[in-house]
């Protein structure tokens, strides 16, 4: 029987469920957020509209958004405790910080444990407020700084820029911010929200799934990348040696970080907003080898670009926070924020109908076999 059955390693290709958020096409490289084309919402939209759009279903109205955005405004605290929790893992990686302090939001928050639609949005909108602080919070901290108190004068992308430097930021560098969030709110079945999706298939809150997507963004195959991008672009140094950077990577067989995707087979669509902005910043700020670096290695890539092998989303990003000097230990936390309302929505999808997610692995161990005592073996 075993040899008549189909495994489907890592899921590749596997439909799980029904799903109206978003739509991924791989074979033509394009995406939509509920059949908003992603170049027109990361053109003409904003990140506090599109989490509207993702958990809602539509657009806001102007009265929508403002209620929307009160709302993301009313949720930026966080009990003195999480403080306390951030300076005690001070030395810690941002990403290890983060999913503790919203662990611990779970035990401290009693509305944390309801769960239900209505709990989901508001704990979701809570925690889409909060996650910025908190690693804000953390790299002041770490620096020997007090946390920077939200301004409820700024959207969300401006505030977490303020929080983050303790200085406003320029309306380019706020807007990149924004664009940013918008590009990487949501995107179907990946690995971190199909991980929040199993465990909030066993009935639990949803502080509990966010914690669980956390953890399975940090990996270097996920939300991990933009960081190694930008270890590659020091390690390469200059674009001159990206070819041969590129040649020893493929004769190694090991991935070139910043490339590859298991869904797009043409380039990651979000990747070509997040290039431009790379290019502009870097003439602007007197830096424009970053870019040349990164197109000398997608140069170099092009001879290996079988099965569709183009940059992704995080392939440009990492360069666009270093020019603004945030540290490179924050690009998957900066994922996370963005990341927020696409984990909330995915949640708020699974505990719609639920069903216990759970599939199957093939046994190929020991025949059955007789217990030997200790003694015996
Ligand atoms: C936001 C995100 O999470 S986007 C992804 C971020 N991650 C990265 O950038 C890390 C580098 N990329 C990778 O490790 C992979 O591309 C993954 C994990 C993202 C996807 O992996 P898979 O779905 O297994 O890749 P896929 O089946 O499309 O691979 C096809 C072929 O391309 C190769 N390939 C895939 N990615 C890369 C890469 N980055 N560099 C070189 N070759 C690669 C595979 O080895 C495979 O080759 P083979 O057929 O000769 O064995
Ligand atoms: O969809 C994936 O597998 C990974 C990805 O690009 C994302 O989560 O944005």
């Amino acid at each position: 029987m075993s040899e008549n059955v189909k495994i489907n390693r890592g899921l590749k290709g596997v439909y799980f469920e029904r799903c109206g958020v978003s739509d991924i096409d791989g074979a033509r490289g394009e995406l939509s957020y509920r059949g908003y084309s992603i170049h027109d919402l990361a053109t003409r939209s904003s990140f506090e509209e599109v989490c509207y759009l993702l958990i809602f279903g539509e657009l806001p109205t102007t009265e929508e958004l403002a209620a929307f955005d009160a709302r993301l405004k009313a949720a930026r605290v966080l009990p003195d405790a999480v403080y306390d929790i951030i300076a005690a893992c001070g030395a810690g990686h941002p990403m290890d910080v983060l999913r503790t302090a919203v662990s611990a939001l779970a035990a401290l928050e009693p509305a944390a444990r309801e769960v239900g639609e209505e709990a989901f949005i508001e704990n979701g909108i809570r925690l889409t407020s909060q996650v910025p602080m908190i690693i804000a919070a953390h790299e002041a901290i770490r620096n020997g700084r007090d946390p920077v108190a939200a301004d409820d004068s700024l959207g969300h992308a401006a505030n977490w820029l303020w929080m983050l430097k303790g200085k406003k930021p320029s309306e380019d560098a706020a807007r990149l911010a924004d664009v940013d969030f918008i590009l990487h709110a949501e995107h179907g079945a990946n690995a971190s929200s199909f991980a929040a999706r199993v465990t909030i298939g066993t009935e639990t809150n949803l502080h509990g799934g966010i914690v669980t997507a956390l953890s399975t963004l940090a990996g270097p195959a996920h939300g991990g990348a933009a960081e190694d991008v930008m270890k590659m672009v020091h390690e390469i140094g200059k674009p001159e040696n990206a070819a041969a950077y590129v040649k020893a990577k493929r004769a190694a067989k090991e991935a070139v970080t910043g490339f590859g995707h298991r869904v797009y087979r043409k380039e990651d669509p979000r990747a070509r907003h997040m290039r431009e902005g790379v290019r502009k910043l870097g003439e602007e700020m007197g830096a424009p080898e970053w870019y040349e670096i990164l197109q000398a290695v997608v140069e170099a890539m092009k001879p290996y670009a079988r099965h569709g092998l183009n940059v992704n989303v995080d392939f440009y990003s990492g360069v666009i926070y270093q020019l603004h000097g945030i540290p490179m230990d924050l690009y998957v936390p900066i994922f996370a924020i963005g990341r927020m309302p696409g984990w909330v929505i995915q949640c708020i999808e699974q505990q719609r109908g639920n069903i216990l997610i759970r599939p199957l692995t093939l046994y190929n161990g020991p025949e059955p076999r007789a217990y030997l005592p200790i003694a015996a073996r």
